[in-house]
């Protein structure tokens, strides 16, 4: 944290302040040497190509690299030039509660099994109980996985709700997902906590065991309320094929505690149509699905998206998005506030870099001085009119009850608004309309939210990142590496759609939303590109140290002092970036170690299953993250920073022949120190460089006997291929 961002603001009024970096002009000043470096390393390639001072071949594959390298650079760069931190005060916030706006929450799930359904009824839990009228709060579940489980899970999490809602604010208690609270107070001294513990424990009993059963018993149905609505999952019902089902699980107008004192707030359960010839656009169709359901019964003018697994860790948060959302200098235009995606559970130095620091940290502060950073999915606060059209241009949806400035003044549970309801949420209700190009979240990439946020920038909206000392949310990240690099995979694929599409961030988004921040967005659309630097940096060279012949400049030219210059000021401007935000030296270190494993796998095989879904030769869904962590041996390991390999993928071979190549390069190559110098310096220190990284897979090829060692037949089929490789080399290369 930066030292300028304790005093204090303005005439005590404001409700928020923005304070540049300081670090801001140094990075500007050295921004321009760094190009200048640049263009003398590019002068150099295209002058050896030019005199053919070497192979083609080579020089072009060192030049097209170097230009993604370059290209990459300047994208990071375009971040970094007015880099921003925002404070907020919410004590200051002095609406009095009964003129707050109403706040729609939208939680998505897709799978019972894959998100567990105590998970989706711990993040409901927490948001219904913000420190926030609850008359005013609605909470908006939408199942993708249509699943009786999480229906009936959600349905004892509304009656617990009258007892746990009560306790946090008489007690004021801070953690609000009760999970969180029961496992930090184990042994609760009083005896109201003590019976609301047990009450929990009954509850998740209750849960865990309809959801090990596989079905919701009439036996385990303790509301008779609800008894009938079981009865829809009849024996036609597949998750992919099913009719709408929409439930008011709890609702404001009429529940109260027992004690007739607190308020409920609104809980309602959606499953939207599901059917096999139809488009259902993932999370995006499932977020628009709840848009519409929402604008017919409450329509709230705010609205807040989370996953299922981001549950709130700051009961105040929708005031510190209010200060935002309702300072009437800006809110004509601010689209949405975006809180920072912070995960629990990270092991100490984040070995497969889930923090995601420079993703969710510093491009988004860096977008935030420039135009706003863009949506990240979860932990956002939109402005219902954000999904309608640019902030002059309102465009209508096309019935009248979906119009963002209607107020939603009937009961809900009315009958027509619970029919129109359905209907919205058919699986064919978003033919011939706006929705997905024009209104709502956007379809067209499998990261639907970064996609959208951009979209929504593109059309004018300005937005804010709001990332306060104390984290508004928290939600779970991957802990095993096949489940990190599937994840990125996936991300990869989808930002390579908006990057490659009619919306690409460097010809439309420059012309909308000018050079920075284009270039900004076109970092991560591109993403994939970077294995193409990484491979060749990770094989070439590598194989000139094998066949004694050089590739890069040797110590005694000019232009090696350049390579080294270029090398250790990107590094060492990432690592500043990491640590001045608050980051550690280890984690830093992990960090770039992800990001060279990434290029050899998430990048690689995202980059490819693109191409082959381009050409129809395949299709990629939307594989979800698993939340489920019930391996015991792997979770220790994931503590005692090991890595896990485990299961067998070819994701896995790219790295593990990297490994083995640049190791057999390094042996011989300090080997050929003795013989030929020091003439082949620069190839051997990137062998070197890369043989530290690699320390964990060798580990895990030829140290480890746990179960999360790199299967024998990755290391086997590496191997033949590393042999290929060098035969390869040969031809090329001799
Ligand atoms: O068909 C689908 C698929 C997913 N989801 C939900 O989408 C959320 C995110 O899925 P997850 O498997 O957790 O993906 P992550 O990669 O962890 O999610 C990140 O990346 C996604 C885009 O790929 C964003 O949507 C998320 O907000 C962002 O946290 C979850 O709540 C799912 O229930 C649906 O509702 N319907
Ligand atoms: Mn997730």
């Amino acid at each position: 944290m930066e030292p300028h961002q304790k005093h204090v603001v303005g005439d005590g009024t404001t409700l928020h302040a923005c304070h540049p970096c300081r670090r801001t002009t140094f990075y500007r000043i050295y921004a321009v040497v760094h190009t200048c470096g640049i263009v003398a390393l590019m002068y150099h390639h295209a002058h050896s190509l030019l005199t053919r001072r070497s192979s083609t071949l080579i020089t072009s594959l060192l030049l097209l690299s170097d230009i993604i390298l370059a290209f990459m650079w300047a994208t990071t760069t375009s971040l970094r030039l007015n880099p921003v931190h925002r404070s907020e005060y919410p004590e200051r916030y002095s609406a009095k509660p009964e003129d707050f706006p109403k706040l729609d929450v939208f939680i998505c799930t897709a799978d019972p099994y894959k998100e567990p359904p105590m998970i989706v009824v711990n993040t409901a839990l927490s948001v219904m109980a913000y420190d926030y009228p609850a008359d005013k709060i609605s909470v908006y579940v939408s199942d993708d996985g249509g699943s009786s489980l999480t229906m009936f899970a959600l349905m004892e999490a509304a009656k617990f709700s009258k007892h746990w809602l009560p306790f946090c604010k008489k007690n004021n208690v801070q953690d609000r997902s009760p999970e969180i609270y029961f496992s930090k107070y184990s042994h609760p001294k009083d005896d109201d906590a003590l019976n609301l513990k047990m009450m929990y424990e009954e509850m998740k009993s209750r849960v865990e065991h309809v959801v090990d059963s596989g079905k919701v018993k009439p036996e385990f149905i303790t509301c008779d309320q609800f008894r009938g609505v079981f009865d829809l999952w009849t024996n036609k019902f597949t998750r992919h094929d099913h009719p709408t089902i929409i439930q008011v699980l709890q609702n404001s107008e009429v529940d109260m505690d027992d004690t007739k004192k607190y308020i409920m707030p609104n809980l309602i359960y959606v499953s939207r149509e599901k059917s096999k010839g139809s488009q259902h656009h993932f999370k995006a169709g499932a977020l628009n699905t709840l848009l519409r359901v929402s604008a017919l019964m409450t329509n709230s003018p705010v609205i807040l998206t989370i996953d299922c697994d981001m549950y709130s860790n700051d009961p105040t948060t929708p005031v510190r998005a209010l200060c935002y959302l309702t300072d009437p200098k800006i809110k004509s235009g601010l689209g949405y506030v975006q809180f920072p995606q912070k995960f629990q559970g990270l092991n100490k130095n984040d070995i497969y870099a889930c923090e995601y620091k420079r993703l969710f940290d510093l491009n988004m502060i860096g977008l935030d001085g420039l135009k706003g950073p863009g949506y990240l999915g979860t932990g956002c606060f939109f402005n219902r009119r954000v999904f309608y059209g640019s902030p002059s241009n309102l465009i209508l949806p096309e019935i009248d009850e979906l119009q963002p400035n209607r107020i939603a003044d009937k009961p809900i549970k009315t009958q027509d608004i619970l029919d129109l309801a359905h209907d919205v949420a058919g699986c064919n209700y978003e033919c011939n309309t706006n929705w997905g190009s024009k209104i709502g979240f956007r379809y067209g990439s499998l990261v639907e939210d970064y996609y959208t946020g951009y979209r929504l920038q593109c059309e004018g909206w300005r937005s804010v990142f709001c990332s306060p000392q104390k984290p508004a949310f928290y939600g779970d990240a991957p802990n095993s590496l096949i489940d990190v690099v599937s994840q990125q995979k996936r991300w990869a694929i989808g930002l390579l759609e908006m990057g490659l599409s009619r919306y690409s961030p460097l010809t439309y988004g420059v012309k909308s939303i000018g050079l920075l921040v284009g270039l900004g967005y076109g970092h991560n659309a591109f993403w994939t590109f970077w294995f193409i630097p990484i491979s060749v940096y990770g094989f070439l060279p590598q194989l000139a140290i094998i066949y004694g012949v050089s590739v890069l400049p040797n110590i005694y030219d000019l232009w090696f002092w350049l390579y080294i210059f270029l090398f250790f000021g990107a590094y060492a401007q990432d690592l500043l970036d990491f640590v001045l935000e608050g980051g550690s030296y280890r984690r830093w270190w992990n960090d770039q170690r992800m990001w060279l494993i990434r290029g050899f796998s998430t990048f690689f095989f995202g980059f490819i299953d693109f191409t082959l879904k381009t050409l129809n030769l395949s299709t990629h869904g939307f594989t979800l993250t698993s939340k489920v962590s019930d391996d015991e041996e792997q979770s220790k390991r994931y503590g005692q920073e090991i890595f896990d390999f485990g299961s067998s993928s070819h994701m896995f071979l790219p790295m593990t022949m990297a490994a083995i190549v640049n190791f057999l390069a390094f042996v011989w190559g300090i080997y050929g120190l003795f013989f030929w110098g020091d003439r082949l310096i620069l190839e051997l220190m990137l062998a070197c460089f890369a043989v530290v990284n690699c320390y964990p897979i060798y580990e895990a090829m030829v140290l480890r006997k746990d179960h999360g060692k790199l299967p024998k037949n990755v290391s086997f089929l590496a191997g033949i291929l590393t042999f290929v490789l060098f035969v390869l080399g040969y031809v090329f290369l001799k």
